[in-house]
């Protein structure tokens, strides 16, 4: 690593000889598997992007050039070169975010890891420099073909091919994948763009080889040379990016530093939109990666670098609860398919992928398009599964509540990774869903617990033909069964605390994941005197009816909740108990209203106090207040 030492920022790349850069970017892959390995993270793509951001950052001036990365995840080159060399703790608390922090340094601009967002950020940056007459700042966004795929980044080209007098540098980075291989009109037409590389690589060889033979060699050049214009047009007609008014520079090779900061170097010249096509290998440079065929090592967990497995095994995760069960389902219901947008592997559908070839759509990562189309399928006469992170959902609320429910349409939402998921970062914890979606009339959302429960609420989801229904449920590992000890309406009581029909004096109403930790809170509060009785909702949404009569029975009630507590699950059974005339005090407990750091999902809980300890003392404190006052209402 003794150049990589020796880059402190970006100007230090300056003096670097071609063949020194050679060598940087192989240290660079170096400790990308090193440091990755140990922590996990976005391997692939950032092995994709070595040459790329080397120059970026030797053509272009951070910070006062913005260099802007979509999603952020392949940002990991780009924090390297400026100054930001321990990855010891990447992705955990105090360390390094696994995207561009502000926080963290002035060469790092957007911290939102959804998709499609980098156009729209540029436009209005360029906006601003042209107002503000900021000629001489530049700005870059890079963006995969992935990302492209998403309806925003066509809002955002759309403006700005609108002003040929206002730069704007756009880099694809085009690696021919999201997780999988990317879909569409826009894959085909890239692909047809990167033909011309081959077509330019062939006439090059051509030009070389044959001019090496001059007689023969010379005239046959010059008709090949002739057919240039036509076999061109033939493979490779007019962009639609040129159609736009965007100046279109490309295929670049995207593992060439020389062949990248030329192509920068003249679309920086132009002094208008530009589009830099950059071919570039996903996982480049560590043959785990390259030969990884679902992803290509998008996301890893710790791996052993030698081989790129898994350092540790996890048992069953949720996901693979969801694969497995949409499969039978499939087989039962004929009308049963199944949406992802980019994420057919991550979240589980790959297996009904494989038996149902013919009802699988994977439309890219685009959410919004998946939530219409599937209120056009059900339409149809079909049901759609839409399987997203719920996180992404967010994007697709008004499609939820204006296509899917106001027509209502049978929609089933499965959203995974609910509640909080940690390290990568604020914007992708699960913690609006719950909120959001409370607000959407005739939606009908489950929170399950357990193996057991996620199958039977699936099945009951996919029931239903005339609303859109939602089953959300954590990243990971699902954990032990939870029985049920009984049944009041459609709840299942998971702790029985009322002694020879005295009911008990705290209800607790736990939602999906976190049913363990208000039985092990319900076993603490025992302890200190407090009886309580745990019921566990399965249908959140709408609140359950014989909730009212129920909690009119104890002296407090405790709701607790993986998702913001603002507009949340115990914000609604609030509700619904004064409107049932149930002034019981009430404590919801949930995240709270910010955007959390990275860190564990574990560190995270413990500091929200969503925590079997912190649900105790929350209980225990809401009991003792009413003992002391017992028309005091929280
Ligand atoms: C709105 C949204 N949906 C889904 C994702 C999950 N996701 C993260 S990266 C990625 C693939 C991105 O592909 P591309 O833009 O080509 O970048 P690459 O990983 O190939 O460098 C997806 C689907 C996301 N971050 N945001
Ligand atoms: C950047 C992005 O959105 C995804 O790659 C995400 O980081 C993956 O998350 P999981 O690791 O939970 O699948
Ligand atoms: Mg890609």
């Amino acid at each position: 690593m003794a150049l990589l030492t020796r880059i402190r920022g970006p100007r230090d790349l300056d003096r670097l000889t071609p063949g020194q850069l050679a060598v940087l970017a192989e240290e660079i892959r170096g400790f990308l598997v090193e440091e990755v390995s140990k922590t996990g993270g976005h391997l692939g793509p950032n092995l994709g992007v070595v040459e790329l951001t080397i120059a970026l950052h030797r053509v272009f001036e951070s910070p006062k050039d913005r260099i802007l990365f979509d999603t952020g995840h392949q940002s990991y080159v780009h924090k390297i070169l400026t100054g930001r060399q321990d990855f010891s703790k990447l992705r955990t608390k105090g360390g390094l975010s696994g995207y561009p922090s502000r926080a963290e340094s002035e060469h790092d601009v957007i911290e939102n890891s959804h998709a499609s967002t980098v156009l729209g950020y540029a436009d209005g940056l360029a906006k601003a420099n042209q107002l503000q007459g900021h000629d001489d700042r530049h700005v870059v966004a890079v963006i995969g073909d992935g990302a492209l795929t998403g309806g925003m980044a066509w809002e955002a080209l759309n403006n700005i091919a609108e002003a040929s007098d206002r730069p704007v540098i756009i880099v694809v980075n085009d690696n021919e994948r999201s997780y999988s291989p990317t879909i569409g009109g826009l894959a085909n037409h890239l692909a047809t763009l990167r033909t011309t590389q081959g077509y330019e690589r062939f006439l090059a060889w051509g030009k070389d080889a044959l001019q090496r033979t001059p007689v023969v060699g010379q005239s046959l050049f010059e008709t090949l040379h002739g057919a240039k214009k036509g076999l061109k047009d033939f493979i490779a007609p007019q962009g639609m990016f040129e159609d736009l008014g965007l100046k279109y520079v490309g295929p670049i090779d995207g593992h060439d530093v020389q062949a990248l900061e030329s192509a920068l170097r003249r679309a920086r010249g132009f002094g208008g939109p530009v589009i830099v096509h950059c071919l570039t290998q996903k996982g480049r440079g560590y043959r785990a990666a390259e030969q990884n065929e679902e992803d290509r090592f998008h996301a890893v967990p710790v791996i052993h670098p030698d081989t790129g497995l898994p350092v540790k095994s996890s048992g069953q995760d949720w996901t693979s609860v969801f694969g497995e069960e949409m499969v039978a389902i499939g087989r039962e219901r004929k009308d049963v398919v199944g949406i992802t947008a980019a994420m057919l592997h991550p979240v589980g559908l790959a297996p009904f992928a494989k038996e149902f070839p013919d009802r699988i759509y994977d439309v890219g990562i685009a959410e919004q398009h998946a939530a219409v189309s599937a209120a056009g399928l059900a339409t149809g006469g079909l049901h759609p599964v839409v399987a997203v992170y719920a996180t992404f959902l967010n994007r697709a609320f008004d499609q939820v509540l204006m296509d899917v429910a106001l027509h209502k349409c049978g929609v089933t939402f499965v959203l995974d990774r609910a509640g909080v998921t940690g390290a990568d970062g604020a914007s992708h914890n699960g913690m609006w869903d719950m909120s959001i979606l409370q607000i959407v009339p005739g939606l009908r959302l489950a929170a399950p617990r357990d193996a057991d429960q996620l199958r039977a609420q699936l099945r009951e989801a996919v029931e239903v033909d005339d609303a859109p229904t939602v089953v959300r449920y954590s990243k990971g590992t699902v954990g032990p069964a939870v029985p049920a000890v009984g049944k009041i309406g459609g709840m299942d009581v998971l702790r029985d605390g009322s002694v020879d029909g005295v009911d008990a004096d705290v209800l607790i109403v736990s939602v999906g994941a976190m049913a363990q930790t208000c039985l092990e809170a319900a076993e603490k509060l025992a302890a200190q005197g407090i009886s309580a009785t745990v019921v566990d909702p399965r249908w959140v949404k709408p609140v359950d009816p014989e909730l009212a009569p129920l909690a009119a029975r104890h002296r407090a009630i405790i709701t607790v909740e993986d998702n913001g507590r603002a507009g949340g699950v115990g914000a609604a059974i609030s509700q619904s108990l004064r409107d049932a005339g149930v002034d019981v005090p009430l404590r919801d407990l949930g995240i709270p209203q910010t955007f959390l750091d990275h860190a564990t999902r574990d560190q995270i809980l413990a500091e929200i106090g969503l925590t079997a300890d912190g649900v105790a003392e929350k209980a225990a404190a809401l009991v003792a207040k009413v003992s002391l006052d017992p028309a005091a209402v929280l």
